[in-house]
């Protein structure tokens, strides 16, 4: 097998706003790579595992931008389609502070990923792979766009390889009855699905308390393990071995985007080990570092988790 990981979405750039502006006001903004599949492979990477990223990517400098951050930390990009024409997707964040809520603002449209059909990715390749890891952003972006991730799940059950879905509901992008339209056959065939609780209430319409929430989503998709955020009330497990919920500590925050993902890298870092708690554990601690630095890809090194870990077995 070539991959631990596989798997597809848009690449984009991600300007963010320094603490205390405010997007119409900013005279300057921090520019970094960004998107969801990118960061998950790309901290897998970083921690030992082999990964590819592709996407669709207009020629430039830009392109290059998003390319050099990811394939910097050993993400396998060979299979990315580049293309001569178009823009780069790009989004603006106001990060927020109390009592004022974070913003996103997108801005892509047009771009050659929003028109990506199965036939130009290289399939043999990314399916050969321990396991393909999908998320609802991207399947949310165009009608083919949700075709070529339903291509890529359904041609991953038929050869028998793992799915890793991570609904990751963004309502800018969709409605909560269409995500459940486009990811409910994907969850069904999925090994592992990642769902906050909030999402399996505006997807799923499941509203279970605590944990009950993940297990009434495993028993609904039938899916042999769900894995649920839930803000500051913890982390949620549910397998047929039975329920966990996790304790979440705060703590302060640099820069909030790729928490999630990274969460979601170091859970199936342990999962691809048969060890999906130690998972949950690796992605909390992860989670918590990707908060401490700017960007959406986490730099950790396989040794500081594994060092961080046991200090914290010692207290
Ligand atoms: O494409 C989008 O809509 C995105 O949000 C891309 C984001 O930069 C990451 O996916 C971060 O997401 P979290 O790790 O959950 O903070």
């Amino acid at each position: 097998m070539t991959y631990d990981l596989t798997t597809i979405g848009e690449g984009q750039i991600r300007f963010t706003c320094e603490r205390g502006e405010r997007l119409q006001t900013a005279r300057s903004l921090r520019f970094t790579a960004a998107g969801s599949e990118a960061n998950v492979s790309g901290l897998l990477s970083e921690l030992g595992r082999s990964t590819a990223w592709t996407t669709k990517l207009p020629k430039g400098e830009l392109a290059d931008k998003i390319a050099l951050e990811y394939s910097a930390v050993g993400v396998d990009m060979s299979h990315v389609v580049m293309t001569d024409h178009g823009r780069v997707a790009l989004y603006f964040l106001e990060p927020g502070e109390f009592p004022l809520p974070g913003k996103v603002t997108y801005d892509r449209e047009y771009t050659p990923f929003r028109d990506i059909v199965p036939e130009e990715f290289n399939w043999d390749a990314l399916l050969d792979t321990r396991v393909v890891f999908l998320t609802g952003i991207t399947a949310a972006l165009t009608d083919n766009t949700a075709r070529v991730v339903r291509y890529f799940a359904d041609a991953a059950a038929e050869r028998g390889v793992d799915i890793a879905l991570d609904v990751n509901f963004r309502s800018l992008l969709w409605s909560g009855e269409k995500a459940r339209e486009v990811l409910e056959p994907i969850a069904r065939t999925a090994s592992i699905l990642f769902c906050s609780r909030s999402d399996a209430r505006i997807v799923f319409g499941i509203d279970g308390e605590g944990v009950d929430s993940s297990h009434a989503l495993r028993e609904e998709m039938g899916v042999p393990t769900v894995v649920s955020t839930d803000g500051r009330n913890g982390t949620y497990l549910s397998t047929a071995e039975g329920d966990k919920t996790y304790e979440i500590r705060s703590v302060p925050v640099i820069d909030r985007p790729g928490a999630g993902d990274s969460f979601v890298a170091g859970t199936l870092h342990g999962w691809l080990d048969g060890d999906v708690d130690r998972g949950i554990q690796m992605g909390t601690k992860v989670a918590q570092f990707a908060l401490t630095h700017h960007g959406d890809l986490t730099h950790v090194r396989a040794a500081e988790l594994e060092g961080s870990l046991s200090s914290d077995i010692v207290r």
